[in-house]
Protein backbone atom coordinates (compact mmCIF):
# COMPACT_ATOMS: atom_id res chain seq x y z
CA UNK A 1 0.00 0.00 0.00
CA UNK A 2 3.14 2.33 1.01
CA UNK A 3 6.05 2.11 -0.68
CA UNK A 4 9.78 3.44 -0.02
CA UNK A 5 12.42 2.56 -2.61
CA UNK A 6 15.84 3.60 -1.90
CA UNK A 7 14.30 7.28 -0.72
CA UNK A 8 16.63 9.74 0.69
CA UNK A 9 16.27 13.75 2.15
CA UNK A 10 18.91 15.91 2.10
CA UNK A 11 17.80 19.47 3.58
CA UNK A 12 18.88 22.53 2.00
CA UNK A 13 21.58 22.89 4.14
CA UNK A 14 22.69 19.39 3.63
CA UNK A 15 21.37 17.84 6.64
CA UNK A 16 20.63 14.44 5.68
CA UNK A 17 17.42 13.94 7.20
CA UNK A 18 17.40 10.15 5.42
CA UNK A 19 18.94 7.59 3.48
CA UNK A 20 18.45 4.72 0.95
CA UNK A 21 15.17 3.97 3.48
CA UNK A 22 13.11 0.88 1.89
CA UNK A 23 10.49 -0.63 3.34
CA UNK A 24 6.72 -1.52 2.59
CA UNK A 25 3.30 -1.02 4.43
CA UNK A 26 0.65 -3.31 3.80
CA UNK A 27 -2.82 -2.84 3.70
CA UNK A 28 -4.59 -2.42 6.50
CA UNK A 29 -0.78 -2.71 8.50
CA UNK A 30 -0.35 -0.54 11.39
CA UNK A 31 3.35 0.19 11.22
CA UNK A 32 5.53 2.28 14.10
CA UNK A 33 8.31 4.47 13.41
CA UNK A 34 10.16 4.53 16.64
CA UNK A 35 13.52 6.50 17.51
CA UNK A 36 15.50 8.66 19.35
CA UNK A 37 14.61 12.42 18.21
CA UNK A 38 16.50 13.94 15.33
CA UNK A 39 16.38 10.28 13.33
CA UNK A 40 14.52 11.16 10.64
CA UNK A 41 10.95 9.50 11.98
CA UNK A 42 8.80 12.83 10.99
CA UNK A 43 10.55 13.65 7.86
CA UNK A 44 9.85 9.85 6.72
CA UNK A 45 6.33 10.65 6.91
CA UNK A 46 5.68 14.03 5.93
CA UNK A 47 7.03 12.53 2.52
CA UNK A 48 3.91 10.61 2.36
CA UNK A 49 1.52 13.18 2.02
CA UNK A 50 4.71 15.21 0.21
CA UNK A 51 4.11 18.19 2.54
CA UNK A 52 8.26 17.33 2.54
CA UNK A 53 9.30 15.86 -0.97
CA UNK A 54 12.24 13.44 -0.98
CA UNK A 55 15.80 14.27 -2.82
CA UNK A 56 16.13 10.71 -3.85
CA UNK A 57 14.00 7.36 -4.73
CA UNK A 58 10.25 7.21 -4.91
CA UNK A 59 7.49 6.24 -2.90
CA UNK A 60 4.72 4.74 -3.94
CA UNK A 61 0.77 4.64 -2.62
CA UNK A 62 -1.38 2.07 -4.29
CA UNK A 63 0.55 1.12 -6.60
CA UNK A 64 1.22 4.90 -8.25
CA UNK A 65 4.35 7.13 -7.34
CA UNK A 66 2.90 9.79 -5.06
CA UNK A 67 5.59 12.64 -7.30
CA UNK A 68 3.10 12.60 -10.06
CA UNK A 69 0.17 12.93 -7.86
CA UNK A 70 -1.57 16.67 -6.74
CA UNK A 71 -0.80 17.10 -3.64
CA UNK A 72 -4.16 17.69 -2.60
CA UNK A 73 -5.73 15.09 -4.73
CA UNK A 74 -3.02 12.55 -2.70
CA UNK A 75 -3.58 14.42 0.76
CA UNK A 76 -7.62 13.12 0.42
CA UNK A 77 -6.31 10.08 0.76
CA UNK A 78 -4.34 10.81 3.26
CA UNK A 79 -5.36 11.28 7.00
CA UNK A 80 -3.44 12.78 8.93
CA UNK A 81 -3.21 13.54 12.81
CA UNK A 82 -0.21 15.33 14.80
CA UNK A 83 0.46 15.54 18.45
CA UNK A 84 -0.31 19.98 18.94
CA UNK A 85 -3.81 18.78 17.41
CA UNK A 86 -4.24 21.95 15.37
CA UNK A 87 -8.07 21.98 16.17
CA UNK A 88 -9.58 25.46 14.81
CA UNK A 89 -10.20 27.03 18.29
CA UNK A 90 -13.22 29.32 16.93
CA UNK A 91 -15.22 26.38 15.18
CA UNK A 92 -17.36 23.65 17.50
CA UNK A 93 -15.83 20.19 17.93
CA UNK A 94 -18.52 18.86 15.73
CA UNK A 95 -17.51 21.26 12.57
CA UNK A 96 -14.04 20.89 13.33
CA UNK A 97 -14.17 17.27 12.72
CA UNK A 98 -16.56 17.83 9.60
CA UNK A 99 -13.65 19.88 8.21
CA UNK A 100 -12.28 17.44 5.54
CA UNK A 101 -15.60 16.63 4.24
CA UNK A 102 -16.35 19.93 4.04
CA UNK A 103 -13.46 21.22 2.30
CA UNK A 104 -14.58 18.05 -0.29
CA UNK A 105 -17.65 19.69 -0.94
CA UNK A 106 -20.27 16.99 0.99
CA UNK A 107 -23.83 18.84 1.88
CA UNK A 108 -23.54 20.21 5.12
CA UNK A 109 -25.93 17.79 6.82
CA UNK A 110 -23.91 14.98 5.29
CA UNK A 111 -20.94 16.10 6.76
CA UNK A 112 -22.35 16.99 9.99
CA UNK A 113 -23.73 13.54 10.04
CA UNK A 114 -20.62 11.42 9.36
CA UNK A 115 -18.92 13.76 11.93
CA UNK A 116 -21.39 12.98 14.78
CA UNK A 117 -20.49 8.86 13.83
CA UNK A 118 -16.34 9.46 13.77
CA UNK A 119 -17.23 11.28 17.57
CA UNK A 120 -18.69 8.21 18.78
CA UNK A 121 -16.17 6.00 16.99
CA UNK A 122 -13.45 7.30 19.06
CA UNK A 123 -15.69 7.48 21.87
CA UNK A 124 -16.89 11.35 22.24
CA UNK A 125 -20.62 11.44 22.69
CA UNK A 126 -21.63 13.40 20.07
CA UNK A 127 -24.68 15.30 21.93
CA UNK A 128 -22.28 16.58 24.65
CA UNK A 129 -19.16 17.60 22.95
CA UNK A 130 -20.18 18.21 19.35
CA UNK A 131 -21.31 21.92 20.54
CA UNK A 132 -18.57 22.28 22.65
CA UNK A 133 -14.94 24.28 21.60
CA UNK A 134 -11.76 22.91 21.41
CA UNK A 135 -10.86 25.01 24.95
CA UNK A 136 -13.40 23.13 26.89
CA UNK A 137 -12.16 19.70 26.20
CA UNK A 138 -9.16 17.95 28.18
CA UNK A 139 -6.21 17.12 26.22
CA UNK A 140 -6.99 13.28 25.53
CA UNK A 141 -10.46 14.38 24.53
CA UNK A 142 -8.78 17.00 22.09
CA UNK A 143 -6.36 14.04 20.86
CA UNK A 144 -9.54 11.92 20.10
CA UNK A 145 -11.30 15.20 17.75
CA UNK A 146 -8.08 15.01 16.07
CA UNK A 147 -8.48 11.15 15.21
CA UNK A 148 -11.98 11.52 14.26
CA UNK A 149 -11.24 14.31 11.87
CA UNK A 150 -8.21 12.66 10.20
CA UNK A 151 -10.61 9.67 9.80
CA UNK A 152 -13.90 11.75 8.87
CA UNK A 153 -13.66 11.02 4.49
CA UNK A 154 -12.65 7.80 5.51
CA UNK A 155 -8.95 7.72 3.71
CA UNK A 156 -7.51 4.62 3.50
CA UNK A 157 -4.00 5.80 4.78
CA UNK A 158 -3.34 7.47 7.97
CA UNK A 159 -0.36 9.82 9.09
CA UNK A 160 -0.17 9.88 13.04
CA UNK A 161 2.38 11.72 14.43
CA UNK A 162 3.03 11.60 17.67
CA UNK A 163 -0.58 11.09 18.29
CA UNK A 164 -0.53 10.36 21.54
CA UNK A 165 2.13 12.10 22.80
CA UNK A 166 0.79 14.92 24.43
CA UNK A 167 -1.40 13.47 27.18
CA UNK A 168 -0.29 12.05 30.84
CA UNK A 169 0.46 8.15 30.89
CA UNK A 170 -3.09 7.23 31.63
CA UNK A 171 -4.91 8.71 29.43
CA UNK A 172 -2.00 8.08 27.02
CA UNK A 173 -2.55 4.26 27.75
CA UNK A 174 -6.64 4.29 27.51
CA UNK A 175 -6.15 6.30 24.04
CA UNK A 176 -3.91 3.35 22.55
CA UNK A 177 -6.16 0.99 23.90
CA UNK A 178 -9.32 2.87 22.21
CA UNK A 179 -7.14 3.56 18.97
CA UNK A 180 -6.22 -0.64 18.60
CA UNK A 181 -10.05 -1.26 18.89
CA UNK A 182 -10.85 1.53 16.46
CA UNK A 183 -8.26 0.18 14.09
CA UNK A 184 -9.43 -3.24 14.18
CA UNK A 185 -12.75 -2.13 13.43
CA UNK A 186 -11.86 0.28 10.33
CA UNK A 187 -8.42 -1.59 9.23
CA UNK A 188 -6.67 1.74 7.88
CA UNK A 189 -3.08 1.40 6.43
CA UNK A 190 -1.24 3.31 9.47
CA UNK A 191 2.09 5.07 9.80
CA UNK A 192 2.49 6.44 13.46
CA UNK A 193 6.08 8.27 14.75
CA UNK A 194 6.20 7.89 18.03
CA UNK A 195 9.95 7.73 20.36
CA UNK A 196 8.13 5.54 22.82
CA UNK A 197 9.14 1.80 22.01
CA UNK A 198 6.49 1.16 24.56
CA UNK A 199 4.02 2.46 22.60
CA UNK A 200 5.93 1.15 19.36
CA UNK A 201 5.72 -2.35 20.27
CA UNK A 202 2.07 -1.95 21.28
CA UNK A 203 0.53 -0.61 18.62
CA UNK A 204 2.58 -1.76 15.83
CA UNK A 205 1.54 -5.03 13.51
CA UNK A 206 5.25 -4.08 12.49
CA UNK A 207 7.94 -1.43 13.82
CA UNK A 208 10.59 0.40 12.23
CA UNK A 209 13.29 0.65 14.58
CA UNK A 210 15.41 4.14 13.04
CA UNK A 211 18.52 4.59 14.08
CA UNK A 212 20.82 7.63 12.32
CA UNK A 213 18.79 8.65 9.25
CA UNK A 214 17.95 4.83 8.49
CA UNK A 215 15.67 1.96 9.39
CA UNK A 216 18.03 -0.70 11.62
CA UNK A 217 15.60 -2.99 12.01
CA UNK A 218 11.68 -3.49 10.57
CA UNK A 219 10.31 -6.40 12.14
CA UNK A 220 7.27 -7.38 14.19
CA UNK A 221 7.48 -6.16 17.75
CA UNK A 222 8.16 -9.57 18.63
CA UNK A 223 10.88 -10.50 16.21
CA UNK A 224 12.13 -6.79 17.40
CA UNK A 225 11.97 -7.61 20.89
CA UNK A 226 13.39 -11.67 20.41
CA UNK A 227 15.80 -11.08 17.97
CA UNK A 228 17.48 -7.70 17.93
CA UNK A 229 18.83 -7.43 14.09
CA UNK A 230 22.32 -5.75 15.86
CA UNK A 231 23.45 -3.98 19.27
CA UNK A 232 22.01 -0.56 18.71
CA UNK A 233 18.07 -2.04 18.30
CA UNK A 234 19.44 -4.12 21.23
CA UNK A 235 20.29 -1.17 23.49
CA UNK A 236 17.21 0.71 21.74
CA UNK A 237 14.12 -1.54 23.23
CA UNK A 238 15.83 -1.71 26.90
CA UNK A 239 17.44 -4.44 28.64
CA UNK A 240 14.07 -5.27 29.91
CA UNK A 241 13.05 -6.51 26.37
CA UNK A 242 12.17 -10.10 27.49
CA UNK A 243 9.56 -8.96 29.63
CA UNK A 244 7.96 -5.90 26.84
CA UNK A 245 7.82 -8.97 25.30
CA UNK A 246 5.32 -10.91 27.39
CA UNK A 247 2.93 -8.43 26.32
CA UNK A 248 3.16 -8.84 22.18
CA UNK A 249 2.97 -12.55 22.39
CA UNK A 250 -0.43 -14.16 22.35
CA UNK A 251 -1.38 -17.07 23.91
CA UNK A 252 -1.55 -19.70 21.07
CA UNK A 253 -3.83 -23.44 21.74
CA UNK A 254 -0.49 -25.29 21.31
CA UNK A 255 1.22 -23.32 24.05
CA UNK A 256 -1.62 -25.20 26.75
CA UNK A 257 -1.18 -28.10 28.83
CA UNK A 258 -4.31 -30.87 29.02
CA UNK A 259 -4.84 -31.26 32.82
CA UNK A 260 -7.23 -33.91 34.79
CA UNK A 261 -10.16 -33.54 33.96
CA UNK A 262 -13.30 -33.78 36.18
CA UNK A 263 -17.18 -33.82 34.76
CA UNK A 264 -19.32 -31.95 36.78
CA UNK A 265 -22.54 -35.03 36.59
CA UNK A 266 -19.43 -37.32 37.62
CA UNK A 267 -19.76 -39.23 40.97
CA UNK A 268 -16.55 -37.82 43.22
CA UNK A 269 -15.55 -40.88 44.56
CA UNK A 270 -15.20 -42.35 41.41
CA UNK A 271 -13.57 -39.09 39.48
CA UNK A 272 -10.97 -39.40 42.64
CA UNK A 273 -10.26 -43.04 41.77
CA UNK A 274 -9.73 -42.12 38.61
CA UNK A 275 -7.62 -38.97 38.73
CA UNK A 276 -5.65 -40.25 41.24
CA UNK A 277 -4.47 -42.89 38.67
CA UNK A 278 -3.39 -40.13 36.79
CA UNK A 279 -1.24 -38.92 39.63
CA UNK A 280 -3.10 -35.59 39.70
CA UNK A 281 -3.45 -33.41 42.71
CA UNK A 282 -6.15 -31.14 41.63
CA UNK A 283 -8.61 -31.39 38.13
CA UNK A 284 -10.52 -28.61 36.11
CA UNK A 285 -14.09 -29.75 35.96
CA UNK A 286 -16.15 -29.13 32.83
CA UNK A 287 -19.87 -29.87 32.33
CA UNK A 288 -20.93 -31.46 29.45
CA UNK A 289 -20.67 -29.46 26.90
CA UNK A 290 -17.09 -28.56 27.58
CA UNK A 291 -17.09 -25.46 29.24
CA UNK A 292 -15.42 -24.34 31.70
CA UNK A 293 -17.08 -24.97 35.83
CA UNK A 294 -14.18 -24.81 38.52
CA UNK A 295 -11.16 -27.15 39.74
CA UNK A 296 -11.55 -29.95 42.35
CA UNK A 297 -9.15 -30.86 45.12
CA UNK A 298 -8.33 -35.30 44.61
CA UNK A 299 -7.84 -35.81 48.44
CA UNK A 300 -11.23 -33.72 49.25
CA UNK A 301 -13.04 -35.68 46.28
CA UNK A 302 -11.84 -39.05 48.12
CA UNK A 303 -12.79 -37.90 51.44
CA UNK A 304 -16.72 -37.31 49.91
CA UNK A 305 -19.75 -39.20 50.42
CA UNK A 306 -20.01 -42.42 48.17
CA UNK A 307 -23.71 -40.06 46.77
CA UNK A 308 -21.71 -36.75 46.55
CA UNK A 309 -21.05 -35.51 43.24
CA UNK A 310 -18.11 -33.04 41.61
CA UNK A 311 -20.86 -30.80 41.16
CA UNK A 312 -21.27 -30.64 44.91
CA UNK A 313 -18.14 -30.29 45.54
CA UNK A 314 -16.35 -28.17 42.62
CA UNK A 315 -14.45 -24.55 43.28
CA UNK A 316 -15.55 -21.77 40.70
CA UNK A 317 -12.65 -21.08 39.23
CA UNK A 318 -10.95 -17.29 40.16
CA UNK A 319 -9.76 -16.66 37.02
CA UNK A 320 -8.97 -17.54 33.71
CA UNK A 321 -8.18 -16.01 29.92
CA UNK A 322 -9.24 -16.24 26.48
CA UNK A 323 -7.00 -17.65 23.78
CA UNK A 324 -5.07 -15.03 22.43
CA UNK A 325 -4.09 -12.91 25.59
CA UNK A 326 -1.19 -11.86 25.76
CA UNK A 327 1.61 -13.74 28.13
CA UNK A 328 1.79 -10.75 30.30
CA UNK A 329 -1.72 -11.12 31.45
CA UNK A 330 -1.48 -14.99 31.70
CA UNK A 331 1.91 -14.10 34.38
CA UNK A 332 0.13 -11.41 36.40
CA UNK A 333 -2.60 -14.04 37.32
CA UNK A 334 -0.47 -16.42 37.96
CA UNK A 335 1.65 -13.82 40.21
CA UNK A 336 -1.95 -12.46 41.69
CA UNK A 337 -3.73 -15.67 42.56
CA UNK A 338 -0.68 -17.69 43.32
CA UNK A 339 -1.27 -19.75 40.99
CA UNK A 340 0.84 -22.34 38.99
CA UNK A 341 -1.61 -22.65 35.87
CA UNK A 342 -4.05 -20.56 34.30
CA UNK A 343 -7.08 -21.68 32.44
CA UNK A 344 -7.21 -20.69 28.82
CA UNK A 345 -10.87 -20.45 27.04
CA UNK A 346 -12.19 -20.13 23.62
CA UNK A 347 -15.56 -18.28 23.86
CA UNK A 348 -16.81 -20.64 27.00
CA UNK A 349 -15.21 -23.86 25.97
CA UNK A 350 -12.13 -24.89 27.94
CA UNK A 351 -8.65 -25.03 25.89
CA UNK A 352 -5.88 -26.16 28.66
CA UNK A 353 -4.02 -24.88 31.38
CA UNK A 354 -1.12 -22.24 30.69
CA UNK A 355 1.64 -23.17 33.17
CA UNK A 356 5.52 -21.50 33.98
CA UNK A 357 7.10 -23.43 31.77
CA UNK A 358 4.61 -23.63 29.20
CA UNK A 359 5.18 -20.02 29.30
CA UNK A 360 8.95 -19.54 28.84
CA UNK A 361 7.83 -21.89 25.92
CA UNK A 362 5.87 -19.60 24.14
CA UNK A 363 8.18 -16.56 24.92
CA UNK A 364 10.83 -18.41 23.13
CA UNK A 365 8.20 -19.46 20.07
CA UNK A 366 7.65 -15.89 19.49
CA UNK A 367 11.05 -15.13 18.64
CA UNK A 368 10.36 -17.74 15.30
CA UNK A 369 13.49 -18.39 15.74
CA UNK A 370 13.82 -21.44 13.33
CA UNK A 371 12.17 -19.23 10.46
CA UNK A 372 14.78 -16.46 10.83
CA UNK A 373 17.49 -19.28 10.34
CA UNK A 374 18.45 -18.30 14.06
CA UNK A 375 19.21 -21.40 16.35
CA UNK A 376 17.40 -21.53 19.18
CA UNK A 377 19.78 -21.77 21.72
CA UNK A 378 21.64 -18.32 19.87
CA UNK A 379 18.18 -16.77 20.88
CA UNK A 380 19.36 -13.95 23.37
CA UNK A 381 17.58 -13.71 26.52
CA UNK A 382 18.06 -10.74 29.02
CA UNK A 383 19.42 -13.14 32.32
CA UNK A 384 18.67 -11.71 35.74
CA UNK A 385 22.77 -11.36 36.14
CA UNK A 386 22.35 -8.97 32.78
CA UNK A 387 19.32 -7.34 33.88
N1 LIG B 1 13.87 22.02 7.35
C1 LIG B 1 14.96 21.42 7.79
N2 LIG B 1 16.18 21.87 7.44
C2 LIG B 1 17.30 21.24 7.86
N3 LIG B 1 17.30 20.15 8.63
C3 LIG B 1 16.13 19.66 9.02
C4 LIG B 1 14.89 20.26 8.63
N4 LIG B 1 13.88 19.54 9.17
C5 LIG B 1 14.46 18.55 9.87
N5 LIG B 1 15.80 18.62 9.78
C6 LIG B 1 16.80 17.71 10.39
O1 LIG B 1 16.59 16.40 9.86
C7 LIG B 1 16.83 15.42 10.86
C8 LIG B 1 15.57 14.54 11.00
O2 LIG B 1 14.49 15.31 11.51
P1 LIG B 1 13.06 14.69 11.83
O3 LIG B 1 12.18 15.80 12.24
O4 LIG B 1 12.64 13.86 10.69
O5 LIG B 1 13.42 13.76 13.07
P2 LIG B 1 12.48 12.97 14.09
O6 LIG B 1 13.02 11.62 14.17
O7 LIG B 1 11.08 13.12 13.69
O8 LIG B 1 12.76 13.76 15.42
P3 LIG B 1 11.79 14.10 16.68
O9 LIG B 1 11.48 12.80 17.34
O10 LIG B 1 12.66 14.99 17.53
O11 LIG B 1 10.60 14.81 16.12
C9 LIG B 1 17.18 16.18 12.13
O12 LIG B 1 18.57 16.22 12.23
C10 LIG B 1 16.63 17.56 11.88
O13 LIG B 1 17.37 18.54 12.57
Amino acid sequence: MIRFEEVGKRYPDGTVAVAGLSFEVGEGELVTLVGPSGCGKTTTMMMVNRLIEPTSGRILVDGEDIASVDPVRLRRRIGYVIQQVGLFPHRTVLDNTATVPALLGWKKARARARARELLDLVGLDPEVYGPRYPAQLSGGQRQRVGVARALAADPPVLLMDEPFGAVDPVVREQLQEEFLRMQSAVRKTVLLVTHDIEEAVRLGDRIAVYGEGRIEQYDTPGAVLGTPANDYVASFVGADRGLKRLSVTAIEPSDLEQPPVARLDESAARAADRLREEGGRWAVVLDSDGDLHGWIGIDEAARAGEGSRVADLAHRMGAWLPVGAPLKQAFSVMLQHDAGWVAVLDGARFLGVLTPVKLHEALRRSVDAEARGVAREDVRFDSVAEA
